[in-house]
């Protein structure tokens, strides 16, 4: 690739840097880059296990971080930027990602491992090119790459290691050393990118960057290569995560790559602009819809969960179906990205693609089997029905299911166990999901007690005592689901999560530092809301926090459309935006603190009541958090 000049190109561009690392900041400033620096808090905790090579989990993270700050950065400092660029560097040896050491030992651990070996630098860089900065919709582009440079290390002493560790250098450095400073003193040689092995691929970067803002312009049939070569991700702007893809097309040349990202659809890769893509993708979503539903059922994703893949008679005789039936069904979640077929000793096999293993198959941790059945077997009906719904105002419980429903919980999802459980198992695997996310999603390490009102299965509170191991969560949920809570309960019993059984409109709620309402709100009507919220006042005291998740929708309540989608099956509830949530609970005093869209399923907003002698409710939990709310 060549080099083309770079620097010239970016002035008048916003430039953010998406790290706080005083390495990066140095090369970027000492090549005469122009940029603000926006630490990402986009938290290093991606599963390693997941990716096949350790330059793809540094991409990853270098993207998640980019794309956190790319999202944050038009909400809270109200500006949007034109380049957002993300980085992550890690050390590998023998098969091993070493990230920076947690204490001494650690340190010594580390570096005796590199100690006369040569070892791999990865950096991945996420360059995210945001567009549109003045319609309501921002468009982001990410562009990524890696770098890799191998670095030998001299045969290090038991002195020389014991002096370095204790110089302290090694501890905030990925692998344990800084090239720059002291831990050059261990190196031998370094073959590739030296700024690489700092922290930044500076030559690869102004590479990308000279072929993002010099490449010709494209023709309709180059271009469209180029964009299936690329992602694409439309993001909008309030919500943060969720894509929304085919009402924002203003290119038609990128239709049929939006399409694939959204529907997993197989469309024409032309440019043809009189063929209407998006129309038939949206046509076509229901019998996606069904046919994922109909391979979770089966439990196709399961079946081929092992290693080698099978045959189609394997597949069919498995999930005791027709021959020509399954081969049909096989294909077409080939076609969805859901399978792959290939060609093994001149028989063809079937396997799960990476993220069918992941999210489709029943034992998966973040599994979101339960939640598909749910979807078909409780809201297929009710969307089979959606004229009538239309219609009359109303949903259609009673159509679908015979069900006269005053209460939809009480009525209808707990009328049976067999319900009941899809159901309760519905909310788990989203709640499994989103709960590490959303417990994290503030500084809540001052709230040592919280109560999950309809914490259904208490997958939330679970992921809460994981991410803030002093504190306890009493989940409160109607009696009918805490006695089925066991079926649910993690292998290691966690006794830091209670349960206790009650009606949040009639019965007082458990005594807590922090309460947390996780899609429940969405459910009611404004005034059924006032009942729930005035009981929680009741309960309330000063330095309180409640923290709100849901899908928050923009204020034009435009998007996301997987909330609005959600709506059209509804029976009392509705969705809402940020400021409309703030205005529902403001009137029980309740003041929105902060509001993080999480880019996962679910978004967070944390409420306290303004109490000017708590010093909680004004700065926060902690020292860290007052950083936070500076730096917003
Ligand atoms: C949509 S689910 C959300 C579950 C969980 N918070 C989550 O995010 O996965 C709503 C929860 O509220 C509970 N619920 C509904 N009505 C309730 C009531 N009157 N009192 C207590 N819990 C109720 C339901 O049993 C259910 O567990």
């Amino acid at each position: 690739m060549p080099l083309n000049p770079v620097i010239s190109k970016l002035s008048g561009k916003l430039v953010v840097l998406a790290s706080a690392s005083p390495r990066r900041l140095e090369i970027l400033s000492n090549a005469g880059l122009r940029f603000e620096v926006v630490p990402s808090w986009f938290k290093e905790t991606l599963d390693k296990s997941l990716f096949k090579h350790p330059c793809e989990y540094a991409v990853e993270t270098a993207k998640q971080k980019a794309l956190e700050v790319a999202q944050r950065m038009p909400f809270k400092h109200l500006k949007t930027p034109d380049i957002v660029v993300g980085a992550d560097t890690v050390v590998t040896v023998d098969g091993l990602i070493l990230e920076k050491p947690t204490d001494k030992q650690d340190a010594y651990r580390m570096l005796s491992r590199l100690s006369g070996k040569e070892h791999s630098v990865f950096t991945g860089v996420a360059i995210v090119i945001c567009r549109d900065k003045n319609s309501s919709v921002t468009d982001y582009k990410v562009v990524d790459f890696y770098e890799e440079t191998k670095v030998k290390f001299a045969e290090l002493s038991e002195e020389m290691l014991w002096e370095y560790i204790n110089s302290g250098e090694p501890m905030d450095k990925a692998g344990g050393y800084g090239i720059q400073a002291l831990g050059g003193m261990l190196v031998e040689y370094v073959r590739g990118d030296f700024l690489n092995v700092v922290g930044f691929p500076l030559n690869h970067f102004c590479k990308q960057l000279g072929s993002i803002f010099n490449s010709p312009p494209a023709s309709p049939a180059h271009k469209i290569k180029r964009d299936l070569d690329e992602a694409w991700t439309l993001v909008n702007k309030t919500t943060n995560g969720d894509v929304e893809l085919l009402e924002n097309v203003k290119d038609d040349s990128l239709t049929s790559v939006q399409e694939q990202n959204v529907m997993g659809l197989e469309f024409a890769k032309c440019n043809r602009q009189d063929v209407p893509h998006s129309i038939i993708s949206l046509l076509d979503g229901f019998k996606v819809s069904k046919t994922l539903f109909t391979a979770s059922k089966l439990k196709v994703f399961d079946v081929l969960n092992t290693p080698g893949g099978l045959t189609l008679e394997e597949v069919a005789g498995q999930i005791n179906a027709s021959l020509l039936g399954t081969e049909r069904l096989l294909e077409a979640a080939v076609s969805l990205g859901l399978l792959e077929r290939v060609r093994q000793e001149e028989i063809s096999v079937y396997r799960n693609t990476e993220r069918a293993s992941r999210f489709l198959v029943t034992d998966s941790p973040v599994s979101l089997h339960g939640y598909i059945l749910h979807c078909n077997d409780m809201v297929w009906p009710l969307f089979s029905h959606l004229e009538s719904a239309v219609r009359e105002g109303t949903s259609q419980h009673e159509r679908a299911f015979g069900k006269k429903k005053e209460d939809v919980f009480q009525d209808v999802y707990y009328s049976k166990d067999e319900v009941k459980i899809r159901f309760m198992d519905a909310m788990h695997s989203i709640a499994r999901v989103t709960g590490k996310d959303l417990a994290t999603a503030f500084d809540l390490s001052c709230y040592k007690t919280a109560c999950d009102i309809g914490g259904c299965t208490g997958a939330m509170a679970y992921e809460f005592t994981k991410a803030h191991p002093e504190s306890s969560v009493t989940v409160f949920d109607l009696p009918q689901v805490i006695e089925m809570r066991r079926h649910f309960q993690p292998k290691e019993n966690d006794e830091r999560v209670s349960f206790v059984a009650g009606d949040f409109f009639k019965d007082d709620l458990p005594k807590a530092d922090l309460y947390i309402l996780a899609r429940v709100l969405h459910d009611w009507s404004d005034e059924k809301l006032h009942v729930l919220l005035s009981k929680l006042c009741k309960m309330w005291t000063p330095g309180c926090g409640l923290l709100v998740s849901e899908i928050l929708l923009d204020e034009e309540r435009r998007r996301p459309s997987r909330a609005l989608l959600q709506a059209l099956s509804m029976t009392e509830g509705k969705q809402r935006s940020t400021a409309e949530y703030s205005a529902l609970l403001d009137k029980h005093g309740f003041t929105l603190k902060h509001v993080k869209h999480t880019d996962n399923l679910l978004d967070a907003m944390l409420f306290v009541k303004e109490d000017p002698n708590d010093k909680r409710t004004l700065l926060g939990c902690s020292s860290a958090s007052i950083e936070t709310a500076e730096l917003e």
